[in-house]
């Protein structure tokens, strides 16, 4: 007998979902403690930049714009965007709860969403037979296969900077609105991505946009995924306060779950054909102040 040859086993040509999964191993601390540090210096490269802008003298902004330096440091050190993208997939390892796409899809499950009319389309899975194809578009995809098990959502993921070929690399502030109701969204789904812009009104403006995204009908919907404290520990906003804002946007919500210790929030809304008056939100107003409150706010624009 020759000599064994050691196989290997082929490789396909596309980077496939699993090669952009970091290992689970890592510690849980250590990834949450490094996600934690990126939104702190995320908060304070927000800051310094407003501070270069209203800079009184130049020496004042040459002190800021050194301060800002060291926080771009920081942030590279960290490993930049691509660093915390790849903390933030392991946070969504199956390992450790997986990712809020299965909070979505139950919801919209349940509710009866898509559920047998004529544009039903025939799949040899009797469960997906009653579903209607739903549009989504996923903004801050960590991964192209979150929805890939479920045929009947045909999902548009985009990041800012793409994780794998299926994701288009794009900012959301730059995506062009819808030119019809085709191009229209069934449902958006914007998963811990709010938070992420650093600034009050980019939020509002990130919330008045999400709408423009749907089809014009009260069955579209929006999946807002927010870290609690976001709006339970907010000088600026409480839930119930965020749910009048909502409404001003123009949407009503629909369904919510959180733990009342829990780390995330889960929000769906509605499209209302109604918008309210945004004038009582359009600066920051502090609703409950203390010492350990921390400053998420969103200002709806002019
Ligand atoms: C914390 S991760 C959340 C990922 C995932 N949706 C989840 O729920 O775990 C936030 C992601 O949003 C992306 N992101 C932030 N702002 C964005 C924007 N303006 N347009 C597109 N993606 C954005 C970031 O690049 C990052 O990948």
């Amino acid at each position: 007998m020759g000599p064994r040859v050691k196989r290997t086993k082929k490789q396909p040509i596309s980077i496939s979902s699993s090669a952009i999964r970091p290992s689970p191993t890592v510690s849980h601390k250590l990834t949450q403690a490094k996600i934690a540090t990126f939104h702190n210096l995320l908060k304070k490269r927000a800051t310094l930049k407003r501070q270069l802008d209203s800079s009184p003298s130049a020496t004042a902004s040459e002190a800021v714009s050194s301060s800002l330096q060291e926080v771009e440091l920081e942030i590279a050190e960290l490993g930049g965007l691509d660093g915390y993208q790849k903390a933030s997939t392991l946070g969504q390892a199956k390992e450790r709860g997986g990712d809020s796409s299965k909070v979505l899809v139950d919801w919209i499950k349940t509710r009866g969403y898509g559920k047998g009319d004529i544009r039903s389309v025939t799949y040899p899975s009797n469960d997906l037979l009653i579903l209607t194809p739903q549009s989504l578009l996923e903004i801050g995809a960590l991964r192209p296969d979150n929805y890939s098990f479920h045929k009947w959502i045909h999902n548009t993921p985009i990041d800012l900077h793409s994780q794998h070929p299926n994701i288009l690399e794009q900012d959301f502030f730059d995506r062009p609105l819808p030119a019809s109701e085709y191009e229209a969204f069934d449902i958006v789904s914007c998963s811990l991505v709010l938070n992420f812009v650093d600034e009050p009104l980019r939020r509002g403006e990130m919330l008045y946009a999400m709408r423009r995204q749907l089809k014009q009908k009260d069955s579209s919907l929006l999946f807002l995924v927010l870290p609690l404290p976001c709006l339970r520990n907010s000088r600026y906003l409480t839930i119930p306060a965020f749910v009048q804002l909502m409404k001003v946007v123009g949407f009503d919500l629909v369904q919510e779950r959180y733990k009342a210790n829990g780390k995330v929030g889960y929000w769906l809304w509605r499209w209302a054909e109604s918008v309210g008056d945004a004038s009582p939100w359009r600066k920051k107003a502090v609703m409950l102040d203390g010492p350990k409150k921390n400053n998420f706010a969103v200002v709806l624009p002019q």
